[in-house]
């Protein structure tokens, strides 16, 4: 089975590096500074302590024909728009096009983009940090895999993926995984606005509070478009909003597995917002937002997150540096939008 990764970054060079140390037949699209990190070894680490050592990465070559029988898309929901012009060389009428993205209903641009193809969805729960040539997944969970609704491929695609670096399994019901999913990347958005790691930000309750209430708006939206949410974290999803709004002392205490994250994480939108990109907002807080719509349930929070980042991206593109907001200006902020 030949397999592609296209947008080798952070998930997409974790993964493939997996799959290669399966033995897989795997080839990378890169570009930048990891088509450079990808030519050299590299080691592979996560937070359970397991460790593995990969040689230098085949990449893809754009000067030669070489079609894939699965691609495992893993670049932002954001370039999305340009991937029909870089994966229609790549495919092959029976080529798969697994779409590991954040958020709900992006995979939808593929399927409009290759409408004879079949495009799965892939929920990654886990970040990855990247330091030189180490990258360590740094938190927990399954990469789960929609079913292809064919047993053998089903199989030989876990296969291929797991190892003891990486889990994963296969859903036959995958849009009520990525909502749950989605409702823990709600807190990206203010860990991008708060401009530090994931492990500070949960230790100042205003923050906390912020996220809660833009996860309540999702449980209110899935609730009544009666979508029953799985559990993707240690705690499920419908007691996380209670949970973070308890007092600093209590959430400690009770908290303990969701402070348990390498003090160095940061959201893939901090990465996206430092580096001055557009952020996956529309994707994110954007699906939650129309979905919304179409139920007609109020979604403030959801709402004013998006502006706030609409804010900070262009403050990035004027002043090359947004200002972080303090956990009380970011609460004073959203209200302000409300
Ligand atoms: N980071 C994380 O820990 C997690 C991320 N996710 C999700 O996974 C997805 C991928 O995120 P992540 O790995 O962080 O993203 P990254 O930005 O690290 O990686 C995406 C890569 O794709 C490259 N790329 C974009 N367009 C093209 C193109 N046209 N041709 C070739 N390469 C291209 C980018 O290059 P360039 O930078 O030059 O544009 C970048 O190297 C997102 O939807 C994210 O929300 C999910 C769980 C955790
Ligand atoms: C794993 C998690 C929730 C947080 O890092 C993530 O998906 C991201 O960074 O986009």
């Amino acid at each position: 089975m030949k397999q592609c990764i296209v947008g080798s970054g952070l998930i997409g060079s974790f993964l493939g590096s997996v799959i290669a140390l399966n033995g897989g037949d795997i080839k990378f699209v890169a570009r930048g500074e990891w088509l450079a990190r990808l030519q050299q070894p590299l080691t592979l680490t996560d937070y359970k302590g397991h460790k593995a050592n990969v040689p230098a990465a085949n990449i893809h070559s754009p000067n030669v024909t070489e079609k894939y029988d699965v691609i495992w898309l893993t670049v932002k929901c954001t370039a999305l728009k340009d991937m029909a012009n870089v994966l229609s060389p790549l495919l092959h009428p029976r080529s798969i096009i697994i779409c590991c993205q954040n958020g709900v209903g992006s995979h939808h641009i593929m399927l409009r983009a290759f409408p004879h193809h079949q495009v799965l969805r892939a929920m990654v729960p886990f970040n990855v940090v990247v330091q030189g040539q180490h990258l360590h997944k740094g938190s927990q969970g399954e990469l789960v895999i929609e079913d292809s609704g064919d047993k053998t491929l089903n199989q030989r695609l876990l296969s291929t993926v797991r190892h003891n670096l990486l889990e994963a399994h296969i859903s036959d019901d995958i849009e009520p995984v990525q909502w749950a999913k989605l409702q823990l990347n709600l807190g990206n958005g203010v860990n991008a606005l708060a401009d530090m790691p994931v492990k500070a930000m949960l230790q100042q309750r205003p923050y906390r509070r912020v996220i809660a209430s833009l996860m309540d708006e999702l449980l209110n939206v899935t609730g009544a478009a009666g979508i029953a949410l799985p559990k993707v974290a240690n705690i499920h999803g419908r007691w996380i909003p209670r949970v973070l709004r308890l007092p600093n002392g209590l959430f400690t205490l009770l908290a303990k597995q969701m402070l348990a994250i390498d003090p160095s994480v940061k959201t893939s939108m901090w990465w996206d917002l430092n580096n001055g990109k557009t952020t996956e907002k529309t994707f994110l807080y954007g699906a939650v937002v129309s979905k919304a719509e179409e139920l007609n349930v109020a979604v403030p929070y959801n709402r004013a997150i998006i502006s706030l980042l609409r804010e900070a991206e262009e403050q990035g593109n004027k002043q090359h540096r947004y200002r972080a907001l303090s956990p009380e200006t970011l609460e004073a902020r959203v209200r302000e939008q409300m």
